[in-house]
């Protein structure tokens, strides 16, 4: 059987991004402004949802078509129930190399041990500043940062893999980048600087937010001497930056700056499964329903090589050069597929 599928630009599909709800507990407002996902949004209901059974058999037919890695996300993924048992049954797909899972760490606590039991291999927790005040505005319900570094530390003392992830935004949460790096430098946990992106159709980004990776390299090398390391594999998403004389390291996501639409390997999944080409996407091509309907494997598989092969988005990329139209495009929102 033919394992490996190319898009219409070469592009291998070798990532599968999960979403598992649509829910979350936070209301960043970069993601899920309070006032649009309020108390009457219409969060998808339960019978909408994949099944754990249908999520496991989408990525065994996924990992046939050359799919070695997948990440849980959401909304928070840790809102879904029992997410332990997914894990296990993923787990138990001949293929998967690698599973990994986003989360914004309030639940880690609680959770880690038996995700760890389950066969997570790492997780990585959105963190966007050390500051109370500020986190519990970005995070909009008031959270404290002290739960979320206590969910890192028990994902890390469980045995799993920590990265943490900083969306930063100018003027909102800039000043804490150099309190990140330090604090994350000492902990030994690899730090990523996201640059805020325009997901989605309803966090009202404008350019001038986003602070580019280079001026981030640059505040960092001035404390803290950085060199540039090389990628761990094809289309790694962060740039990787190593400092100087320890093993301890830092990456920038670029997206906006230094888009990276040449090497993305990444195919998603929303929690209705829809799969998506792109964080950008306009819309999704329906999985569940050939799934209730009874399709075999084998048509299913059929079905998302045809849309791989298809594949031709590149929105970073078109959204650098400025491409007519690009700012009017309708997207799917970064909740709903999972970023
Ligand atoms: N534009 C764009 N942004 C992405 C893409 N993939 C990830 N990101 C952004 O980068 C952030 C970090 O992504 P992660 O899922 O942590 O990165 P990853 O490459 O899977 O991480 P590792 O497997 O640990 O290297 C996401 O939350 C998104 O904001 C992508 O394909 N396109
Ligand atoms: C949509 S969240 C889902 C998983 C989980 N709730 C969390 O926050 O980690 C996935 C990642 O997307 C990032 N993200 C959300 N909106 C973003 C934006 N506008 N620009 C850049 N990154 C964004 C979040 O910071 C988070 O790291
Ligand atoms: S970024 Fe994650 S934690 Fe924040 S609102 Fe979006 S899904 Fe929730
Ligand atoms: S913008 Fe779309 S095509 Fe480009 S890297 Fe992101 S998900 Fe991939």
């Amino acid at each position: 059987m033919e394992k490996q599928v190319f898009d219409s630009r070469k592009r291998p599909l070798r990532d599968l991004r999960i979403s598992v709800t649509d829910k979350c507990n936070f209301r960043c407002q970069y993601c899920m402004p309070a006032e649009i996902f309020g108390p009457d949004y219409p969060f998808l209901p339960q019978h909408k949802l994949l099944t754990f059974e249908e999520i496991t058999r989408l990525t065994a037919i996924f990992t046939s078509l050359g799919v070695e890695k997948i990440r849980i996300t959401g909304g928070e993924p840790l809102m879904r129930r029992n997410l332990a048992d997914l894990i296990r049954m993923i787990r138990g797909v001949e293929g998967v190399k690698d599973i990994a899972m986003t989360t914004n760490g309030s639940l880690l606590a609680k959770h880690a041990k038996e995700l760890k039991q389950a066969g997570l291999d790492r997780v990585t927790v959105s963190l966007d500043s050390l500051d109370d005040e500020r986190f519990s505005k970005i995070n909009g319900r008031g959270y404290r940062v002290e739960q979320i570094l206590e969910g890192i530390e028990a994902a890390s003392e469980a045995g799993l893999g920590v990265k943490i992830n900083m969306v930063v935004q100018r003027g909102v949460n800039d000043q804490d980048i150099l309190p990140m790096a330090r604090y994350f430098r000492e902990k030994k946990h690899i730090l990523r600087f996201i640059e805020f992106m325009d997901v989605g159709n309803s966090n009202g980004w404008r350019l001038d937010q986003v602070v580019p990776s280079r001026e981030i390299v640059s505040m960092i090398h001035s404390e803290m001497p950085l060199e540039a390391a090389d990628p761990n594999y094809y289309g790694e998403v962060a740039s990787r930056y190593r400092y100087v004389g320890e093993e301890g390291e830092i990456g920038l996501i670029s997206s906006v700056t230094q888009a990276f639409c040449s090497t993305c390997t990444r195919a998603r999944l929303s929690a209705e499964g829809k799969m998506y080409n792109c964080l950008f996407a306009s819309s999704g091509e329906d999985l569940r329903e050939p799934l209730r309907e009874g399709k075999s494997d084998g048509e299913i598989r059929e079905l998302i090589s045809s849309i791989w092969l298809r594949r031709d988005d590149r929105y970073s990329e078109e959204r650098l050069k400025n491409t007519p139209g690009i700012a009017k495009r309708s997207k799917v929102e970064m909740s709903h597929i999972g970023g």
